[in-house]
C-alpha cells in the first residue's frame, strides 16, 4: 500500500461505483463465462459515463510496456500506404469469389453460422496480402493456424481478468501455460517455414535478369516488402508478419459478421444497401475494383454502425509511466482501460438514439473526432484501418449483390431489434455464432 500510494490517492479521486475487494480488487466481477465477462465491461462502461467518464477499477497488477514499438511502426507505417493497398484489393476480390461460390449451397437451405466463411476469407486474404502465400483455408474444414489464434485469445482473455494469473512464475505452473506455448509455438513455425521458402527463392533469383514474370507483375506482399526494407533481422519480420496475420484475421471477420447480421435484422437498411450496390454496379456481375470502393459510401456507413455497436476490439488498455496530467494527474504506475464499447454507446456524443443501428448517422460530420474510435486512435491507432475497411467492403459488396440475408429460422420477429448477446475474448463475438439465413437475389445462372 505504501509503494502504490499515489496510485491508491488517485483511485479515491476517481471512484467507481462497483464494489472493489480486498487484493483481487474488481477482478471477483469476471468470474462466469465469456458472456458473462463482457457484461461486466458493458456495466462498468454505462457507469463510467455516468461518472462523466473517468472512473477506477482495481485488476491486479502492471501491465507490459513494449519499448521495441516506435522503430518498427515508422518502418512498417509506408507498406501501408494507399498505393500498396489498392494492388492488394484483386486479392480481396478472388478471395470475395471463393466466399460467394463456397456459400452457394447454403442459399435457401436454412440457418448457419457466418463465422467460419468469413474468418476464413479474412486469413486467407492477410496470407495472401501478408506472406505472399495462397492458403486456400476457405476450402478446408479447419486450419491449424486459425485454431491456435482462437485458443490462444480464449486463454488471454482468461488471464487478463484474473490478475493471480498474471505472475509468469505462477502461469508457468498451470496446464493453460502448456497450451498458449503450444499455440505459439504452432503459429511461428508458420510464419518461419514461410520466410524461409521465401529467402530460398530469393537466393535462388539472385543475379538472374530481371524480367517481367507472373511473380514480378503481381502485388508485392508485407513480407516481401519487409525483406527489400533490409532493416528487420529475421526475427523482427516473424513477429511483425505474424503481428499483421493475427491482428487482420479475426477482427475484420467479427466485423463483417456483426454486419451480416445487423443486415438481416434491418431489412430496410439492407433494401438501402442493394439500391447503391445497383447504382454503382448496375445489373453486370463485373467483379469489384478498387475504384468503386469509395463510391460505395452507404456500405461503408454501414459498416461503420456496426463497428460503433460492436466494436471488435471493445477495450483497450494502457499502463502510464509518467505522471500525466489530464483532468487531474494520472500516476506513473496506474492502468487506463480504454471502454471504447461505452464509448460508443455514450448518449453525449450520439445522441439518444445511441442505441440504435442507424447508418444515416455516419453519412453527417461526427461531433468529435475521437468519439468513433473502433480501431483506437493517435500514434498507437490500428495500422490495418484502410486495409481492412477495404477487405470488408469488397467481401459484403460481393456477397449481397448475390444474396438476401435474413434471420436466422424460427427467431422472434418482435426479437429482431433487440442487442445481440456478446462475449469477450480479447475481442468481442457473438454468443449465438453470427448465424443467418441467405437466399440468392435472382434465378442465378447456376441454379
Ligand atoms: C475491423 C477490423 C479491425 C479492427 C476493429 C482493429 C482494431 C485495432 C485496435 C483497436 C488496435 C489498437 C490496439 C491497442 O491499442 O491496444 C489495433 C492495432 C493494430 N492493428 Fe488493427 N484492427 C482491425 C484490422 C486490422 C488489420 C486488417 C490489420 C493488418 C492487416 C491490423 C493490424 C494492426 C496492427 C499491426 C496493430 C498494432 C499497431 C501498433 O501498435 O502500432 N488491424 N487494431
Amino acid at each position: 500500500r505504501f509503494e502504490n500510494r499515489k496510485i491508491i490517492e488517485l483511485s479515491r479521486k476517481l471512484p467507481g461505483d462497483l464494489t472493489a475487494w480486498p487484493l483481487i480488487g474488481h477482478a471477483y466481477l469476471f468470474r462466469g463465462n465469456h458472456e458473462d465477462q463482457m457484461r461486466i465491461f458493458q456495466k462498468a462502461g454505462r457507469l463510467t459515463i455516468n461518472r462523466g467518464g473517468v472512473a477506477s477499477y482495481w485488476i491486479g497488477s502492471r501491465l507490459y510496456i513494449i519499448p521495441i514499438w516506435r522503430p518498427r511502426r515508422k518502418i512498417l507505417a509506408p507498406t501501408f500506404s494507399m498505393k500498396n493497398l489498392n494492388r492488394f484489393v484483386d486479392v480481396f476480390v478472388e478471395q470475395s469469389s471463393v466466399t460467394l461460390e463456397q456459400l452457394r449451397p447454403r442459399a435457401s437451405s436454412g440457418t448457419f453460422s457466418m463465422w467460419y466463411y468469413l474468418t476464413t476469407y479474412t486469413f486467407d486474404a492477410v496470407c495472401e496480402t501478408a506472406l505472399g502465400v495462397k492458403m486456400n483455408s476457405q476450402l478446408q474444414p479447419s486450419h491449424p493456424f486459425l485454431e491456435a489464434l482462437g485458443e490462444i485469445t480464449q486463454l488471454t482473455a482468461a488471464r487478463m481478468v484474473q490478475p493471480w494469473l498474471y505472475s509468469d512464475w505462477v502461469y508457468k505452473t498451470l496446464p493453460q501455460y502448456k497450451r498458449v506455448e503450444k499455440c505459439r509455438a504452432l503459429m511461428y513455425d508458420f510464419v518461419e517455414q514461410v520466410l524461409k521458402t521465401k529467402r530460398e527463392a530469393m537466393k535462388m533469383n539472385e543475379g538472374k535478369p530481371h524480367s517481367q514474370s507472373e511473380a514480378d507483375l503481381r502485388p508485392k506482399s508485407f513480407l516481401e516488402m519487409l525483406l527489400d526494407l533490409n532493416q528487420f533481422t529475421d526475427l523482427e519480420i516473424m513477429e511483425e508478419i505474424l503481428v499483421i496475420t493475427a491482428a487482420g484475421t479475426d477482427t475484420s471477420a467479427v466485423a463483417a459478421s456483426f454486419t451480416m447480421v445487423l443486415l438481416s435484422r434491418y431489412p430496410e437498411i439492407q433494401d438501402k444497401l442493394t439500391d447503391e450496390l445497383l447504382q454503382v454496379f448496375g445489373d453486370s456481375e463485373r467483379a469489384v475494383t478498387a475504384v468503386d470502393l469509395p463510391r460505395l459510401r452507404y456500405l461503408e456507413a454501414v459498416i461503420k454502425e456496426s463497428l460503433r455497436m460492436y466494436p471488435p476490439v471493445p477495450i483497450i488498455v494502457r499502463s502510464v509511466d509518467n505522471d500525466t496530467e489530464l483532468r487531474l494527474v494520472l500516476v506513473d504506475g496506474v492502468g487506463v482501460l480504454v471502454n471504447i464499447w461505452a464509448m460508443h454507446r455514450n448518449p453525449y456524443y450520439w445522441g439518444d438514439d445511441a442505441d440504435v443501428f442507424r447508418p444515416e448517422r455516419f453519412l453527417e460530420p461526427l461531433k468529435h473526432p475521437a468519439q468513433f474510435v473502433p480501431f483506437s486512435y493517435g500514434l498507437r491507432n490500428c495500422i490495418g484501418y484502410q486495409y481492412a475497411m477495404m477487405s470488408i467492403k469488397t467481401v459484403l459488396a460481393t456477397l449481397l449483390r448475390q444474396y438476401r440475408v435474413l434471420p436466422p429460422g424460427g427467431a422472434d420477429q418482435s426479437n429482431l431489434k433487440e442487442p445481440l448477446r456478446v462475449e469477450f475474448d480479447i475481442m468481442m463475438k457473438d454468443v449465438d455464432k453470427f448465424q443467418i439465413q441467405i437466399e440468392n437475389r435472382f434465378k442465378s445462372s447456376s441454379s
